[in-house]
């Protein structure tokens, strides 16, 4: 499994961010891969006063040309995310298209990004979204795929949810900082990989050190054994990674983590609550 993860510049408005999404996926497409992903808040700058402005419902031109370009390319696209309009409430979604161009899946982020770190990066996001309540997994011909957005990542259970319904990679549109990035990204990302013995991808947006929430970049790939296969810097740039899930179950099978875990004596009741 080919993937192509679009660490793309986000400019001000959608229909900017469509022409710009084209020409890349052109670019990616061409190396005949069969997943194209894009960033967090890819249509507009990831900023509250920008998602109710841009919000979009399911079937905006914006998403719809995704499912076109899916269909043109003959490829899967995680449509990054977007400010998605549902009756009243804004989400932080993100689409999945087939290479049939149909939206098979989606995820809402489950987990607001609400911080505020002395000195350095305070979002409120719960202010403008609504966080979203499902687990979120997609087949494809090579294996189950989750998803999660950004702060997500940070939630080991999601993700041990994730592959114990069988996903083999947990793609993640994400948005990392400069106070969060260098601290926590890489370790984040090879983290998950390795408590679940699975691939995972984080596809940000190229750093704009003129915005108002400026982006750490540096797109990756991790793997089963927790080594990074690749990882960007903050600039444009498109990251190339191949998922080997023959390797993934060789890991697996030698290291059977997955396997060793003591669900005679955990339960949830014993993490909840306190
Ligand atoms: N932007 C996010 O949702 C998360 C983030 O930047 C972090 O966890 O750090």
């Amino acid at each position: 499994m080919k993937l192509a993860l679009i660490q793309m510049q986000v400019k001000n408005t959608p229909e900017e961010n469509l022409i710009k999404a084209k020409t890349l996926l052109a670019e990616a497409a061409a190396e005949k891969i069969d997943i194209a992903v894009f960033p967090e808040m890819f249509a507009c700058p990831y900023d509250n006063s920008c998602f109710p402005r841009f919000a979009m419902d399911k079937d905006d031109p914006f998403l719809l040309e995704m499912g076109n370009l899916a269909l043109e390319h003959g490829i899967y696209i995680v449509a990054g995310s977007v400010p998605e309009k549902f009756k009243d409430k804004i989400y932080n979604t993100s689409f999945v298209f087939d290479p049939k161009g149909h939206r098979i899946e989606k995820h809402r982020k489950m987990h607001l990004f609400d911080i505020n770190i002395e000195g350095g990066q305070r979002f409120m996001e719960s202010d403008v979204l609504t966080p979203g309540e499902d687990f979120t997994t997609f087949d494809t011909p090579w294996g189950k795929l989750g998803l999660m957005i950004c702060y997500d990542i940070r939630f080991p259970e999601l993700a041990r949810l994730l592959a114990l319904q069988g996903a083999k990679g947990i793609i993640v549109p994400a948005a990392f900082n400069m106070t969060t990035g260098p601290a926590h990204w890489e370790l984040s990302f090879r983290a998950r990989a390795l408590d679940n013995q699975l691939y995972m991808a984080g596809i940000a947006p190229a750093r704009d050190n003129s915005a108002s929430y400026v982006a750490w970049g540096h797109t990756i790939s991790t793997d089963p054994w927790g080594r990074v296969l690749v990882q960007l810097e903050e600039k444009e740039e498109i990251a190339f990674v191949e998922w080997d899930l023959e390797y993934l179950e060789k890991v697996r099978r030698e290291l059977p983590l997955l396997q060793h875990r003591r669900t005679d004596l955990y339960r949830l009741t014993d993490i909840t609550n306190r």
